[in-house]
C-alpha cells in the first residue's frame, strides 16, 4: 500500500505520515528534507548568480548522509528549500530516489507537495492535509520554543505564508491537492483525533477498493 502525504508547511502532514507509518508497519520518507538539504549546500551563495548551478549540483550529488533533519528544521532553511524547490532540474535531480521509495516493496508512506500528483500519482490512499495559517504558525513556534529557540510570531507567520505562496506559484507544478485526494482540515483537531481521522479515511478507502474488486452481485 502507497499512502500519500501532502499539504502546506506545518499543516501536521510529517506527524500524521509518520503515524500511519507505524500505524500500517510501513517505511517513511519525509521529502521536504530533501529539499532542505539542498537549500542548506547553498545556503552561502544564495544572493550569488549560480544559485541555481550549483542547486541543481547539490541535488544531483545528494547524499544519505546529507539529510541530517536536526540541522534542516529551522525557518530559514524551509524558506531557502522553497527557492531551490523552483528550480525543474532539482525536482528532476530528486525525483528517482522518491520514486523508488514510493515504489518499494511492500508499500511506503511519502509526505511533502507533490507525492499524490507526481511521485505516486497512483497511490492507493492520498491525503491532503490542511490547517488554517494562525494554527499552522502557532503549532511552528511551539515546535521551536519546545527546541528552547525564541520565536517572533509575527515574523513567522508572514515567514510561512511567503513559503506557501511561493510554493502554490511553483512553475514546477503549483502544489495543489490531487482530485483523488481525502481532504484533512486537522486546524480543530489535536494530534490523536487527527491520526484517528487518517486512519479512518485509509481504512475506509482501502475496505471500498477491496468492496469493488468483489464480482458484481446480480440480482435473480
Ligand atoms: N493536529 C495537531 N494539533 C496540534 N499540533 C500538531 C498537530 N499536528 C501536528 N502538530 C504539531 O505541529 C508541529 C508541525 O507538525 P509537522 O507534522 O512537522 O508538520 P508538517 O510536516 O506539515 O510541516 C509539530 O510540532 C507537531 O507536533
Ligand atoms: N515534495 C516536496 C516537499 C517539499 N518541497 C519544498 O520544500 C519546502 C520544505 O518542505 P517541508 O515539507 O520540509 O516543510 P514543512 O511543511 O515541514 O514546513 C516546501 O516549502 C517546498 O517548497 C517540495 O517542493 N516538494
Amino acid at each position: 500500500m502507497i499512502i500519500a502525504v501532502d499539504g502546506p508547511a506545518a499543516s501536521g502532514k510529517g506527524t500524521l505520515a509518520s503515524g500511519l507509518g507505524r500505524h500500517y508497519g510501513l517505511p517513511y520518507l519525509d521529502t521536504g528534507l530533501l529539499y532542505r538539504a539542498v537549500g542548506r549546500a547553498v545556503e552561502a551563495y544564495e544572493a550569488s548568480d549560480d544559485f541555481e548551478q550549483r542547486a541543481i549540483a547539490a541535488a544531483l550529488t545528494l547524499d544519505e548522509a546529507d539529510i541530517e533533519p536536526e540541522y534542516l528544521q529551522s525557518s530559514k532553511i524551509g524558506s531557502l528549500a522553497s527557492k531551490v524547490a523552483v528550480i525543474g532540474a532539482v525536482r528532476s535531480a530528486l525525483f528517482d530516489y522518491q520514486r523508488d521509495f514510493a515504489t518499494q516493496e511492500g508499500g511506503a508512506v511519502l509526505d511533502g507537495r507533490d507525492i499524490g500528483t507526481k511521485i505516486a500519482p497512483e497511490a492507493d490512499v492520498k491525503l491532503f492535509i490542511q490547517a488554517d495559517s494562525k494554527s499552522r504558525m502557532e503549532r511552528r513556534a511551539r515546535q521551536f520554543e519546545a527546541r528552547g529557540q525564541a520565536v517572533d510570531r509575527y515574523a513567522l507567520y508572514h515567514q510561512i505564508e511567503e513559503r506557501d505562496a511561493r510554493d502554490m506559484l511553483n512553475p514546477n507544478g503549483g502544489f495543489y491537492k490531487a482530485d483523488d485526494a481525502h481532504l484533512l482540515d486537522t486546524t480543530l483537531l489535536d494530534i490523536e483525533a487527527a491520526l484517528r481521522a487518517a486512519i479512518a479515511i485509509v481504512d475506509g478507502t482501502m475496505a471500498g477498493k477491496a468492496g469493488s474488486l468483489e464480482a458484481p452481485r446480480k440480482k435473480l
